[in-house]
């Protein structure tokens, strides 16, 4: 393998858009602003996810805007409806979303099922995600970790499927890899994890299974040290995405000699 190999395009594709980045940032549990544009910019994110119903993009003119440390000529900006618990709620911010980002069409849904644990609730998501499609958008969807559900989301048309890792914020890490796993393996659209990773590690573990891409908040907001956690959430999401092209070695209960044994003197 030569260094062009290595390096060569490896790109997330998502609704026919080309990305070098498989890591998505959100924006929301930072410091200000400014943390905000250092945090993402560590993290080399090119797509970032902006909770329409908690900030301003436009729609407060008196207010700090987003936009202005995230502009969207550089960033893709993927409004998403956290916040939202009906169908209804979710599609009309969208909608909002739509005419706020001159008709980018390219939006992340999410409809919660309760405050506490912030699952989605699958039904209203479903039925979210086959309004949204017909009317024209490209849905990347938050879902559970059920590999039927998943498909179903594909089936419909979204452009990429979102399971989680586990709750929202919880920082807990992948709870349950054999259903991530059995969703990679079925899928024709991008799987990018969603919600639940806790650091690193939790990030090159999703890669390393084969998802295409992870999305976090949380864990770079709330860490001690914001841009540096994003840093290391950029080399964990490259590592991990290496590692699972290079293909591991199978897993052996007993020792194998890591030097050859043919020919040992005497
Ligand atoms: C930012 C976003 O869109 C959410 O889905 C969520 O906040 C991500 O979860 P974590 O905060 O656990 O990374």
């Amino acid at each position: 393998m030569t260094s062009q190999d290595i390096h060569g395009d490896d790109s997330l594709v998502i609704a026919g858009t080309r990305y070098r980045s498989r890591l998505l940032t959100g924006t929301g549990k930072f410091k200000d602003l400014d943390e905000t544009r250092r945090a993402t910019e560590a993290a080399a994110a090119e797509i970032v996810t902006v909770a329409i119903r908690r900030t301003n993009i436009g729609q407060d003119p008196g207010e700090p805007n987003l936009l202005d440390v995230l502009p969207p000529d550089r960033y893709t900006i993927l409004p998403n409806t956290a916040g939202c618990y009906t169908a209804e709620e979710a599609v009309r911010t969208l909608r909002l979303a739509r005419e706020l980002l001159d008709g980018r069409k390219l939006v992340k849904l999410e409809v919660l099922g309760d405050q506490k644990t912030l699952y989605p609730d699958v039904v209203q998501t479903l039925k979210a995600a086959e309004l949204l499609v017909a009317d024209g958008f490209d849905v990347m969807v938050y879902t559970s970790d059920d590999p039927i559900l998943a498909k179903q989301l594909e089936e419909i048309g979204c452009v990429a499927v979102m399971p989680l890792a586990a709750p929202i914020g919880s920082g807990l890490g992948i709870q349950n890899k054999w259903s991530l796993l059995e969703i990679v393996d079925n899928a024709k659209v991008p799987i990018i994890v969603d919600a639940g990773v806790g650091t690193a590690s939790d990030a090159a573990v999703a890669m390393e299974l084969g998802c295409d891409g992870v999305l976090m908040n949380t864990a770079i907001a709330g860490a001690r040290e914001p841009v540096l956690m994003a840093h290391a959430m950029k080399l964990a999401v490259e590592a991990g995405r290496a590692a699972f092209r290079a293909g591991r070695i199978p897993r052996k209960r007993y020792a194998s000699a890591s030097s050859p044994v043919d020919g040992l003197l005497g």
